[in-house]
C-alpha cells in the first residue's frame, strides 16, 4: 500500500495547470459506446478511475488508445455486453456503461459499482430514468439490462442525481421521440458531457438547467472535444496555497462562472482572488478572517445541487477554516459518512465540533502537527495531504491510492509547487 510522506510548512506557489475534470471525463468515456466512430478527448486527467473505466473498455472490445492526455476510443466492435464484476466494484462510474449499452447494444450485464464510501449511494434514479425509456432491468447481484429500440418519455427525476442524468441523457439520445428530465442535474461535467454528445450529433437542449430537452436520433458519429479543467483540483490547490502562504496563479481555471460559485464561499472563508478571464490568482495573504453573515452572525457553509457549493469541495474547505480566524458551520447536505474525516484534523490539533454525521463547526486558526494518517476518500484524502502541507513536522499518509483515484501524480505536483512530500511504497 503506497502512502505520502509530507514535512510540513512549505509554501506552496508558482503556476498550477488543473487537468481535465474526473468526474466529466468518466462518463465522457462511457458516451464512446453509443457510436461505432473514434472518439478523440483532450485533456483526460491520468487517474486510476480513468485507468479502471478504459480496463472496463477494453475488456468489452473497445478500441483505447492513448497519447499523452490524448485519448482516442472506437467501439466498433463489441465482443460482448458484459462486465467484470471486480473492474465495476473499483468505480462508481462502471454504472454509466449502462445507458449507452443498453440504447445502442440492446443490453448490459453490470454490477454493483464502487466509488467512495461516503454515505449510501442510490441508483434507483438511474433505473428509474431507464426503465422509463424502455429498458427491462433485473436487479440481484447482477443488474441485467434488455431493451428493443428506446423510446422517448417524459421524466421527473426524484433527485438531481449527477450520474443518473448523465446515463438517461445518454440512452436518450438514441431513443426515438423527444424525452425530457425535469429535476436533472447541471453540474459543470453534466454540462460538459451534454456538449461533447452534441458534438457526436445528439439534439440535446436546456444545458445547464435542471430541465434537459433530449430529441433522440438515429445515430451518433465521432467528435473530438477538450475536456473542462478539473474545478475540485483547482479548489484544492487554490486551499493548499492559501494555508500554506503562498501565491498561486492558474492560468486555465475554468469557465468564468463556474470560478464565481467557488469564489461566492471561498470568500466566507477569508480566501481571496482575482479573476481575467478564465485565469486566477490567488496572492499571498497572511491575516485570513471568516466573514461572518449580517448581523455577525456564525456562516453557513453548505453543499447542494449546482450552483450551490459542490459537496466534492467540502472537505478541503473544512482545512481552509482551521487555518482562518474565526467560525464557521459546515453542514454536508448529501452524504452522511463524508465528515468523519475531521477526527483526523482534531488529532492533529485543530479545533471542530462535530454536531453530528451532517454538520461541523470549525473555530480556527489553530496550529497542526504533523501525524499518521489514513485517506478514507478522495477528497478528505486530499484534505488531509494540505492539513500535512501546513502542520508543523512530518505526517504519513496511508492509502495514497485512494488520493490517486482522482488526482493524478498528485506528489509530482505539489512538490513542483513547493511541498515536501515524497510517496512510498
Ligand atoms: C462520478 C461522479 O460524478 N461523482 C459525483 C456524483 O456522484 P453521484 O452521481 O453518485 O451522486 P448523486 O448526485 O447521485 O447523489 C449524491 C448523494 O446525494 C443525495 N442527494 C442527491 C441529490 C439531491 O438533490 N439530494 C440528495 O440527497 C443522493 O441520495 C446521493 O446519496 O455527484 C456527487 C454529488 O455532486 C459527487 O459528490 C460525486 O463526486
Ligand atoms: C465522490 C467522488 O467520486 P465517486 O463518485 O467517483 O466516488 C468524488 O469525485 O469526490
Amino acid at each position: 500500500m503506497a502512502k505520502f510522506i509530507i514535512n510540513g510548512g512549505k509554501p506552496i506557489g508558482g503556476t498550477f495547470h488543473p487537468r481535465g475534470n474526473k468526474n466529466a471525463v468518466l462518463p465522457m468515456l462511457a458516451s464512446c459506446l453509443l457510436t461505432d466512430q473514434p472518439i478523440i478527448l483532450h485533456n483526460v486527467p491520468l487517474i486510476n478511475d480513468v485507468k479502471v473505466m478504459l480496463q472496463l473498455l477494453e475488456s468489452i472490445g473497445v478500441e483505447v488508445a492513448l497519447e499523452d492526455h490524448t485519448l482516442t476510443l472506437c467501439a466498433k466492435g463489441l465482443r460482448t455486453t458484459e462486465l467484470d464484476a471486480e473492474l465495476c466494484a473499483k468505480v462508481r462510474t462502471s454504472i454509466l456503461l449502462a445507458g449507452p449499452l443498453t440504447a445502442r447494444h440492446g443490453g448490459a450485464t453490470i454490477y454493483p459499482p464502487g466509488g467512495d464510501v461516503i454515505g449510501r449511494r442510490r441508483l434507483d434514479t438511474h433505473f428509474y430514468g431507464l426503465r422509463s425509456l424502455g429498458a427491462d432491468i433485473s436487479t440481484d447481484h447482477a443488474f441485467r439490462f434488455k431493451a428493443g429500440p428506446l423510446t422517448a418519455w417524459k421524466m421527473v427525476f426524484d433527485e438531481a442525481s449527477v450520474t443518473a442524468t448523465e446515463n438517461v441523457m445518454m440512452a436518450a439520445t438514441l431513443a426515438e421521440g423527444t424525452s425530457t428530465i425535469y429535476n436533472a442535474a447541471c453540474e459543470p461535467h453534466v454540462q460538459d458531457l451534454a456538449n461533447l454528445l452534441n458534438q457526436m450529433g445528439a439534439d440535446i437542449s436546456g444545458i445547464g438547467t435542471n430541465n434537459l430537452t433530449i430529441r433522440g436520433v438515429g445515430k451518433l458519429h465521432g467528435a473530438e472535444y477538450t475536456v473542462q479543467p478539473d474545478f475540485m483540483e483547482v479548489g484544492s490547490f487554490i486551499v493548499a496555497s492559501a494555508v500554506t502562504g503562498g501565491t498561486l496563479t492558474i492560468p486555465d481555471a475554468g469557465e468564468p462562472l463556474v470560478q464565481q460559485v467557488m469564489q461566492r464561499t471561498f470568500s466566507k472563508l477569508g480566501v481571496e482572488w482575482t479573476r481575467t478571464g478564465r485565469t486566477l490568482v490567488v496572492p499571498r495573504q497572511t491575516e485570513r478572517c471568516i466573514r461572518p453573515d449580517e448581523g455577525n452572525a456564525t456562516p453557513k457553509i453548505e453543499d447542494g445541487i449546482w450552483p450551490a457549493f459542490p459537496s466534492d469541495l467540502m472537505s478541503v474547505s473544512i482545512v481552509l477554516a482551521t487555518q482562518t480566524q474565526g467560525t464557521a458551520l459546515f453542514f454536508e447536505k448529501m452524504f452522511e459518512s463524508r465528515m468523519y474525516f475531521v477526527d483526523h484534523l482534531m488529532g492533529m490539533g485543530a479545533n471542530i465540533i462535530q454536531c453530528d454525521p451532517h454538520r461541523v463547526v470549525v473555530i480556527g486558526p489553530t496550529r497542526l502537527r504533523g501525524s499518521k494518517l489514513t485517506s478514507p476518500d478522495i477528497r478528505a484524502g486530499m484534505a488531509l495531504l494540505i492539513a500535512a502541507c501546513c502542520a508543523d513536522g512530518e505526517s504519513v499518509i496511508h492509502n495514497a491510492q485512494v488520493i490517486d483515484r482522482g488526482y493524478e501524480a498528485i506528489e509530482d505536483r505539489l512538490a513542483a509547487l513547493g511541498a515536501d512530500i515524497v510517496r512510498e511504497h
